[in-house]
């Protein structure tokens, strides 16, 4: 999908990063990445623990700075944007370990979380608040989350915690989702309310999951990259990516058939 900036230039790439590295002491965790997402791309993430997976969407993300290499989001250069920043130019994300206000009611901790994402592009007086909250409820009905809106999001369980910090990245109406392993710890009956849920964004809107689970992938993604050591090994479609006999040995430790999740 193209797409024509303010400026009149035709652009065909929502997300791109040059030679993108980044090291921990000795580690290089992601190792010269160039990676890029179209306007609307459905794309996983996959690679054995440790293959530097997360650390990418960090650096996407802006919760950490790259040592080396450079990103560009939406025609315009992110490399040294802060994340809040990065979230106000459309770019939301959920955690690997999801993370909430737990004394704020859990209503409360979208409206927080969609104020975020919006402040800088409105003044808030009480009947924008007011209209935040209303979709901020729908949204929470949604997630299966709309008994639990008064209630302490501490009180949560796991499961609907990561179905809150979710609906959270959703609620800035990103152009850019980043998803680390968001069915990690949900019930097969959650996740394939989430897999529905995902099916309904918006077709503008690009993902960026990482996830363990194949069926997930398979169900979210047309296009899946495989990192491997930090470095790209392959990128395809989820059923030229499950024959690679190279990503089979990286990946799954063997080139016979596998169990849909590793
Ligand atoms: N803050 C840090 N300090 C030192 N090393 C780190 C740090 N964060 C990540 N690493 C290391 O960087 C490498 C990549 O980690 P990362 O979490 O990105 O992998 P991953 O592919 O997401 O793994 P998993 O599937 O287990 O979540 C690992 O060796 C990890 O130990």
């Amino acid at each position: 999908m193209a797409f024509r900036t303010e400026e009149g230039e035709d652009m065909t790439e929502l997300l791109q990063t040059d030679g993108l590295t980044r090291g921990y002491g000795a580690l290089t965790a992601v190792d010269g990445v160039d990676f890029t997402l179209g306007f609307g791309a459905r794309h996983a993430l996959i690679g054995p623990n440790g293959a530097g997976k997360t650390t990418l969407l960090n650096l996407i993300a802006g919760s950490i700075r790259p040592t080396s290499g450079r990103i560009r989001f939406n025609g315009t250069d992110i490399t040294r944007a802060t994340s809040a920043r990065r979230c106000m130019l459309g770019i939301g994300r959920s955690f690997q370990q999801p993370a909430v206000v737990p004394g704020l009611s859990v209503l409360d901790n979208l409206v927080l979380a969609a104020w975020r994402h919006a402040h800088a592009r409105a003044t808030w007086g009480s009947r924008r608040l007011g209209r935040l909250t209303d979709q901020c409820r729908q949204r929470l009905g949604e997630f299966g989350l709309a008994p639990f809106a008064d209630h302490p999001a501490g009180r949560l369980s796991h499961g609907q915690r990561r179905l809150l910090d979710i609906a959270a990245a959703m609620s800035g109406c990103p152009r850019l989702l980043l998803l680390d392993e968001p069915a990690a710890g949900l019930t097969d009956e959650d996740v394939a309310h989430l897999v529905a849920l995902f099916g309904q964004l918006p077709a503008e809107v690009a993902t960026l999951l990482v996830e363990h689970n194949l069926d997930v992938v398979t169900a979210l993604a047309s296009a899946v990259t495989v990192l491997h050591a930090g470095r790209v090994l392959r990128t395809g479609s989820p059923a030229q990516i499950q024959k690679d006999p190279e990503v089979r040995r990286a990946y799954f430790g063997s080139v016979e058939p596998v169990s849909q999740t590793c």
